[in-house]
């Protein structure tokens, strides 16, 4: 088919709902979903010509890059099988296309893997680990620890207003680890039993700023305040480029039904006695300033936040304009 209409495949649209609607979540997942989904894009395009199939794969990543705004991994994961694409035929830009998003997961997975051996380090047998969210980089350091025979405890925040804690609570259950989950406004109080923070990270700015869950910021500030290590777990495919030259991330607001059902809604509104309606806000990430931060740690070693962008500028030293825009 070669029209001027550029073809998504509809399982490329499918997997931009999953992201859109958190079914697929957390960033390197999303990463992974969206590198996946190119393939398949590539695998079953029929385009006529090579122009066609790069148009065809061009607005497919623009339809997965505009699902959520915060996590770079999307658009740096976008950005690594988008150039891997080359060939002067259809068949050879197909198969340059899955071999590329082929390769980065298994970059992705190996990341994960090494990374999660490097935190390991930092943790200490007896250990008591308090979490937010849930952060598969963040579980690898644990896994990690564990299958090095040392053993680890972990308080579990809620992670309101989605519960994401409940996953990360069930996880650490599997690999056997003692789980206490509580709601994130005890987070303070069980600091004191507390050795180290460990979250992940959706993106992290050349100022060594952290931008996770909504609610990390709070925690690392009070971790701060009883002593106690913020540890954070990201593969360099958190770092975002952009930062670099002064961007800011966007942060994602989400709908207030997540944080207020309709039947609350109706009732607050019923009750309204003629006042505006009530104004929720749901963002669903924040920004963790680096003095607040230990480390952040990544497949490349372990880094003082300020210490970043050394990193990024290795990683990120060409242009990092968004192939899809070409
Ligand atoms: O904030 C979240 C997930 O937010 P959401 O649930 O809104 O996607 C996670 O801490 C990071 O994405 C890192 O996860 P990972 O380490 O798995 O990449």
């Amino acid at each position: 088919m070669d029209s001027d209409q550029p073809v998504v495949d509809p399982a490329v649209t499918a997997t931009a709902d999953d992201i859109a609607a958190m079914r697929i979540r957390g960033a390197a997942t999303i990463a992974d979903a969206a590198a996946a989904a190119l393939a398949t894009q590539a695998e079953r395009s029929d385009a006529a010509t090579p122009a066609a199939f790069e148009r065809d794969l061009r607005a497919s990543a623009r339809e997965l890059y505009e699902t959520r705004p915060t996590a770079v991994s999307l658009p740096n994961a976008l950005r690594y099988v988008l150039r891997g694409t080359e060939g002067d035929t259809v068949s050879a830009l197909q198969s340059s296309t899955v071999e590329s998003a082929e390769t980065f997961r298994a970059e992705l997975e190996q990341a994960q893997s090494k990374l999660g051996d490097i935190g390991a380090n930092r943790l200490r047998d007896g250990d008591i680990v308090m979490t937010h969210c849930h952060s598969t980089d963040a579980l690898a350091c644990i896994e990690a620890a564990l299958e090095s025979g040392t053993a680890v405890e972990a308080i579990v925040k809620e992670t309101r207003p989605r519960k994401q804690g409940h996953i990360t609570a069930q996880r650490l259950r599997e690999l056997g680890v003692p789980v206490t989950l509580i709601v994130d406004n005890a987070a303070r109080r069980y600091l004191d039993e507390t050795d180290h923070v460990l979250v992940g990270a959706d993106s992290i700015a050349a100022d060594g700023s952290v931008i996770n869950k909504i609610g990390t910021s709070g925690l690392a500030v009070n971790a701060r305040e009883r002593g106690v290590p913020v540890m954070v777990a990201a593969q360099t495919i958190k770092l975002h480029p952009d930062t670099m030259t002064g961007q800011t991330v966007a942060i994602e607001m989400r709908e207030e039904t997540e944080v207020l059902s309709a039947d609350e809604r109706t009732a607050i509104d019923g009750n309204a006695d003629g006042m505006p309606p009530l104004r929720v806000e749901n963002p669903a990430f924040d920004v963790t300033p680096p003095r607040y931060v230990d480390a952040i740690v990544t497949e490349r070693g372990q880094f003082p936040p300020e210490s970043i962008v050394t990193l990024m500028r290795e990683l990120f030293g060409e242009t990092t304009a968004e192939p899809w825009d070409g």
